[in-house]
């Protein structure tokens, strides 16, 4: 059991800011509805129900890539599963920020800009440090109390995590409280059989970072989306390269080649690779490479392919337990959803012990008509969970954990 104090605990009438993850899917420069949006809401509604006055921070995306934008949308979505308004204002700390956040009546909800729009929430640093930040100093003498929802954020060490618990009595939210007993008793769990975990998504280093950790813990790995692409990169094959201004590959590969060459030499046993890629030809329809086709990269995969899924599925079958971590395609797009939706409903299909994570991967859920019944847990947390799975404290957890201890 954790232990921290939660918002059971929080004084009468309290002032207090909250951090919740509402990290979305952006298309056409709007944020997705989500589960984070409809997780969270319970805490927000608890505390606005409460009496609390109730101000919202959260970030979106990352400075730099398409989805990085102001939080103005994700008001809209949160106030339709609030029930409730949630006002929103475009600033973070400043003197808007002040003045809506000394404004606010009791019961009332507000929603802070992007922290990542301001230059003290990144880049990870001590506890102390960001305790020191002018975001911090200027913020929390506006409040009695600190709340954090953000589970699925909670192994970055930026200001809105690491630094207000040091500056306000902090307490854990709903989504907290029930995602950290979720995966921390996964990561407590035996299984009688094979343990598989799927890895793809764009977030390659998080996830590249922690495989090695799970050694032991996982038995094989299937490999899909810009993950199985740097893990094909590293066995030889050309592909895994940025295009026309993308930024997925070429970084994440410079960050990963030398643990990728690694894991390949080392456990190269436990990696399943896509034996085939789909991208879009000419006509705009889904067409696909087998990987032995691919002698020079001129297309952008978008998928595994269907030869791969059909390799893959058997696997999934016979294994006990079926981690998830990345979708293996761009399934927002029907025609490059096969890859995820073959392993999800394969997973679906069967009774192995099965967690689906990851803000934007487990959307695919509903989006392609599968019911979150039929997987013992969807976590809204793709990097924090597979960080919980191999036993890493998550930074933001710790610091709850010390609040309630001192
Ligand atoms: N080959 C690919 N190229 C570009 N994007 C991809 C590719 N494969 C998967 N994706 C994208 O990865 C996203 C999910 O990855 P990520 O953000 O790492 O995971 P999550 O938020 O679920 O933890 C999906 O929205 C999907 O569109
Ligand atoms: O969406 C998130 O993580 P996830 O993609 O691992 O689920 C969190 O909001 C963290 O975002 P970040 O990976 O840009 O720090």
């Amino acid at each position: 059991m954790a232990t921290f104090d939660t918002i059971d605990d929080l004084p009468a009438d309290s002032r207090v800011l909250v951090r919740l993850d509402l990290n979305s899917p952006i298309e056409d420069g709007e944020p997705q509805d989500n589960r984070r949006f409809e997780r969270h809401a319970r805490t927000v509604r608890e505390l606005a129900e409460a009496g609390h006055r109730v101000v919202l921070m959260a970030h979106q995306g990352r400075p730099g890539r398409d989805d990085f934008t102001s939080l103005a949308g994700h008001a809209a979505i949160l106030a339709d599963h609030v029930d409730r308004d949630v006002a929103f204002v475009d600033d973070t700390y400043g003197e808007d920020a002040v003045a809506a956040v000394e404004s606010l009546s009791a019961g009332e909800i507000l929603l802070l800009e992007n922290t990542r729009m301001c230059d003290d929430e990144l880049p990870e640093a001590s506890p102390e440090e960001k305790a020191d930040t002018e975001f911090v100093r200027t913020l929390a003498p506006l409040f009695d109390a600190y709340v954090n929802d953000a589970y699925s954020a909670a192994h970055r060490k930026h200001a809105s995590l690491v630094g207000f618990p040091l500056a306000l009595p902090a307490y854990a939210g709903r989504v907290m409280e029930t995602e950290y007993e979720a995966n921390t008793a996964i990561a407590r769990k035996e299984f009688d059989g094979p343990v598989t975990m799927v890895v793809g998504g764009t977030k390659a280093t998080d996830v590249i970072g922690v495989m090695d950790a799970l050694e032991g813990t996982v038995d094989r790995f299937l490999l899909g989306g810009v993950a199985g692409e740097l893990f094909l990169r590293g066995a030889g094959h050309p592909v895994g390269h940025d295009l026309d201004g993308m930024d997925l590959f070429d970084d994440q590969w410079e960050a990963n080649h030398e643990v990728v060459e690694s894991i390949l030499a080392d456990r190269g046993d436990t990696i399943h690779l896509a034996s085939d890629l789909a991208y879009e030809d000419d006509d705009g329809d889904r067409a696909e490479h087998t990987i032995a086709e691919i002698d020079e990269k001129t297309d952008a995969y978008l998928d595994v392919g269907s030869g791969t899924v059909e390799e893959y599925d058997p696997l999934i079958r016979e294994s006990a337990a079926v981690f998830v971590k990345g979708a293996l395609g761009v399934f927002e797009d029907e025609r490059f959803s096969v890859g995820t939706v073959g392993v999800l409903e394969a997973i679906a299909e069967t009774d192995c012990f099965s967690v689906v994570g990851g803000g934007d991967t487990s959307r695919a859920i509903e989006m392609y008509g599968m019911d979150e019944a039929d997987f013992s847990h969807v976590s809204i947390a793709g990097g924090a969970y597979i960080r919980a799975l191999t036993g890493e404290p998550l930074p933001a957890v710790e610091l709850l954990e010390a609040a309630a201890e001192s």
